[in-house]
């Protein structure tokens, strides 16, 4: 277990006990910023955790937020008294009030220093034309939103979300995961976020909190558990691995922006980047395959030098491999699935230099918001 030393900047909890016939025995230590997603299969106490660090459920262990202890073995500080903004699957709004006032309840009459403007979270979540409205006036969507803006403007020191869009519909959730996207950007806020949709993770988290039956695999940046061959995540069959990059520069022509990222370089149908921008990039490990030479006339676009640092057997025809990317293979991380008959014709092994070929290559985040519901 992690020893909770409730340094400024960190999130520390572990809880141990049950509930009823589930044991959770969970223990992690992530930065107090960015957004860390809570990940694993339905049952395992994602919820149970956040619920845990809301002070809801009551079980052993700590809980320190930014150097401030919200529980340990002496002290356990009620649900009412710990600075969270809680946001749960559905938006419980007050039918009676307006979207104005929904927002408003509960947030301090004084705010505390540095706090979180009214005309600042109206402007990122886009509510400004539905701030007169009463809720049944709304799309699910635009009511999460409103449920989202309510948590931050009750000026918590740790968003608790738990899993915000799993209630809406694909269309619902692509209209909003712009807003949470440009939140991230914007506030100074840590945000634990539960959620058991990889997509949804990859456009929002900058680090994973991987739980399996009560318990914490793993805890770490997205892409150092997204390419681990020893967690469940690089062997799924959709596994895949999210790499950061800077906009190098926009080709208007072809519509692809030059995104560079540690050891490599790759060309990414995109909308026109500012260069210089962050993106996140998104490469399914079954979107890549491998060359011992360079091929010469191919329509694969993104053809990239790498070494094989770990090879995996997956199926009784697979492999897993992970690659470095760049000629000494010290860039970022990247899977690649192959069959087992091209690995052994190959003579594919360990520190071998490849060039990978990848296929697909998408942007993990879209950007901005849709346009027209800015609120600006
Ligand atoms: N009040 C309760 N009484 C008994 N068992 C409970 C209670 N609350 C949760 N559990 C059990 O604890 C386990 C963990 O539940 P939890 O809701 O934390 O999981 P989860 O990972 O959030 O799941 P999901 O992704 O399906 O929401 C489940 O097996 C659940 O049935």
């Amino acid at each position: 277990m992690t020893q909770a030393t409730g340094a400024p900047g960190t999130i520390e909890a572990a809880f141990s006990g049950r509930i009823g016939a589930f044991a959770l025995d969970a223990a992690f230590s992530v930065p107090a910023r960015g957004v860390t997603a809570l990940f694993g299969p339905s049952g395992c106490g994602k919820t149970t955790v956040l619920r845990c660090m809301a002070g809801l459920t009551r079980l052993d262990g700590r809980c320190l937020v930014d150097g401030d202890v919200w529980q340990d073995a002496r002290q356990f500080r009620p649900a009412h008294r710990r600075p969270v903004g809680y946001v749960f699957q559905e938006a419980s709004l007050f039918p009676h009030l307006s979207v104005r006032r929904n927002l408003l309840y509960g947030a301090p009459l004084v705010p505390p220093p540095r706090s979180i403007a009214f005309d600042e979270v109206v402007r990122l979540l886009g509510l400004a034309h539905l701030l007169d409205r009463g809720p049944h006036h709304l799309s699910g969507g635009e009511r999460q939103r409103v449920a989202v803006g309510r948590a931050l403007l009750s000026q918590p020191r740790l968003l608790l979300m738990d899993e915000p869009l799993s209630a809406l519909d694909r269309a619902t959730k692509d209209e909003i995961l712009p807003f949470l996207e440009r939140l991230h950007g914007a506030l100074d806020l840590p945000v634990l976020y539960v959620s058991h949709d990889m997509a949804e993770v990859e456009r929002l988290a900058d680090r994973l909190v991987l739980l399996e039956r009560g318990r914490v695999l793993a805890c770490g940046p997205l892409a150092a558990l997204q390419s681990n061959p020893d967690l469940p995540l690089a062997t799924t069959r959709d596994a895949a691995v999210s790499l950061d990059g800077i906009v190098e520069s926009y080709d208007g022509a072809d519509g692809l922006i030059a995104l560079a990222v540690r050891g490599a370089r790759f060309l990414v149908p995109a909308p026109p980047g500012e260069i210089g921008a962050r993106r996140r990039l998104s490469i399914a490990a079954g979107d890549v395959s491998l060359a011992l030479e360079m091929p010469r006339a191919s329509t694969i676009l993104n053809v990239v030098d790498a070494r094989i640092l770990s090879v995996t057997a997956l199926r009784s025809h697979e492999m897993t491999l992970v690659l470095g990317l760049g000629a000494d293979g010290a860039g970022d991380r990247l899977l690649a699935r192959v069959t087992r008959r091209s690995f052994v014709q190959l003579d594919l092994r360990v520190g071998l230099a490849v060039h990978a070929q990848v296929k697909g290559v998408a942007l993990a985040a879209a950007g901005s918001p849709p346009a027209g519901v800015s609120g600006a």
